[in-house]
């Protein structure tokens, strides 16, 4: 589906972006391996993590819902059964990649695949590690690509430096080690989301944590997890598209509620602060273990560019497509390096972004890592490839409400992969 986003005059109101993804995901596949009912209130429903609930119930897994809540009944640590067909990871990496550690450690067989996308995205970052824990992994290209098969063994713990700093290895590993004999640590020189270590303390997983130049996580062979109740706040990646709106547009003021404000996800706001953007947390306040804030943005007309460099990408790794809409609106150039990352993710988001970009007349630079953006661009418009990816899709539709000829999106309704209501939404804050 096609979508076209035309110029409006100011974007306003006060607006609960959906939960977010990544605590979503944890929150099944997580608490189908307590002993016991956990409770998931504010569940993201999307395509990415509805893919989650089909993978666990097809692994045996009783996922109801009760008058909106979730309710996840777990089997314990290795209580998965066997899957009577190959299970289907549609465009999640992080199904793929937690799933794989979750399985390693079962006694059970499986088979895994994804989507065209899912299938061209690395997987051997997650295997490799995994197998030197004696998990018997399988697929094409030597365990890189999907399918994959896996057949459950007895791991052991080992020690890996996250040299990535991805939180899907992380958590991969850690979710290994709940099931391996000793102890299995995972450091990293730039933290990545740390959502797994603390849900799984909350659940009473036997796990260290050591801040420090180099962040370190240990986990032990864990009997068993507790269940949890858990309410998901709003997604800080889907926040950020409506914030850049509002900081480009003219004449706005947005309010974001119920936000989460983790350090190791909000770097985005911060880096739009850096910006000069006009942009304040209220009401900050814990939900479940997780900081949350109400975010208000405001039209900025003096923002000027930014350099993002490798140790901060980790905190705003999704949001880069749409911080680079805001630079082509900033005084100068910002340059973005470190984020070699972004080609292997639904898109390669560097080409995708500078492609686009480019096409519609803006000036921009693809490096190997990263890209520089041109600041103070008139946008006329035009065409862009959403490249089935449901971030270039939306971060285009953040620049078509200032273009001055509007800006047509191909497939974007990729959009649910993590926001379904998304041009619903921008539909009730825009005002034209
Ligand atoms: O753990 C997670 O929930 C995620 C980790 C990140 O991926 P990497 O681990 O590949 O950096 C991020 O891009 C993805 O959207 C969600
Ligand atoms: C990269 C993303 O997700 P995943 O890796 O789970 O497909 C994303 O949502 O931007």
């Amino acid at each position: 589906m096609e979508k076209e986003i035309h110029k409006v005059r100011s974007i306003k109101g006060i607006l609960r972006v959906p939960s977010d993804k990544s605590i979503s995901h944890r929150s099944i596949i997580l608490t189908s391996m307590a002993n016991g009912i956990s409770t998931v209130r504010n569940f993201l429903k999307a395509g990415d993590t509805l893919t989650t609930v089909n993978v666990y119930r097809k692994l045996g897994i009783k996922i109801e819902e009760d008058k909106g809540v979730i309710k996840v009944h777990g089997k314990g640590l290795k209580g998965f059964k066997e899957p009577e067909d190959v299970l289907d990871m549609g465009n999640s990496g992080t199904t793929t990649r937690l799933s794989l550690g979750v399985l390693a450690g079962q006694k059970i067989f499986a088979v895994l695949t994804g989507d065209e996308s899912l299938r061209k995205r690395p997987m051997k970052r997650v295997a490799e590690p995994l197998r030197q824990m004696n998990a018997l992994i399988d697929g094409r290209k030597g365990g890189e690509l999907l399918p994959l098969s896996v057949r459950g063994s007895d791991l052991k713990g080992i020690k890996f430096f996250n040299e990535k700093a991805s939180a899907q290895v992380k958590s991969a590993l850690l979710i290994a080690g709940l099931n391996a004999e000793g102890n299995t640590t995972v450091e990293e020189s730039y933290k990545s989301r740390d959502h797994t270590e603390k849900m799984l303390k909350a659940m009473g997983a036997d796990i260290q944590i050591k801040e420090g130049n180099i962040y370190s996580v240990s986990v032990n062979r864990t009997e068993k997890l507790f269940p949890v109740d858990i309410e998901v706040p709003a997604d800080p990646s889907s926040a950020a598209f409506f914030a850049a709106a509002a900081a480009i547009v003219p004449d706005s003021e947005i309010v974001l509620k119920d936000v989460l404000v983790n350090p190791t996800r909000d770097g985005f706001f911060r880096k739009l602060k850096e910006m000069g953007a006009d942009i304040e947390y209220t009401n900050v306040r814990e939900k479940t273990g997780e900081p949350v804030a109400d975010i208000i943005v405001r039209y900025s007309p003096y923002l000027k560019s930014v350099k993002v460099s490798k140790k901060e990408i980790p905190s705003m790794v999704d949001e880069i497509p749409v911080l680079a809409i805001v630079a082509t609106q900033a005084e100068g150039e910002t340059v973005i390096t470190g984020a070699s990352e972004l080609r292997v993710k639904e898109s390669d988001r560097i080409k995708a972004v500078v492609e686009n970009l480019k096409k519609i007349g803006i000036e921009a630079v693809e490096l190997d890592d990263g890209m520089i953006i041109k600041g103070k661009q008139k946008i006329k418009g035009g065409y862009v490839d959403s490249f089935k990816d449901h971030r270039i899709a939306m971060a285009f539709s953040i620049l078509g409400l200032i273009a001055e000829e509007g800006i047509k999106i191909k497939d974007a309704d990729c959009a649910y992969i993590s926001y379904p209501e998304f041009f619903e939404h921008l539909q009730n804050v825009v005002q034209k």
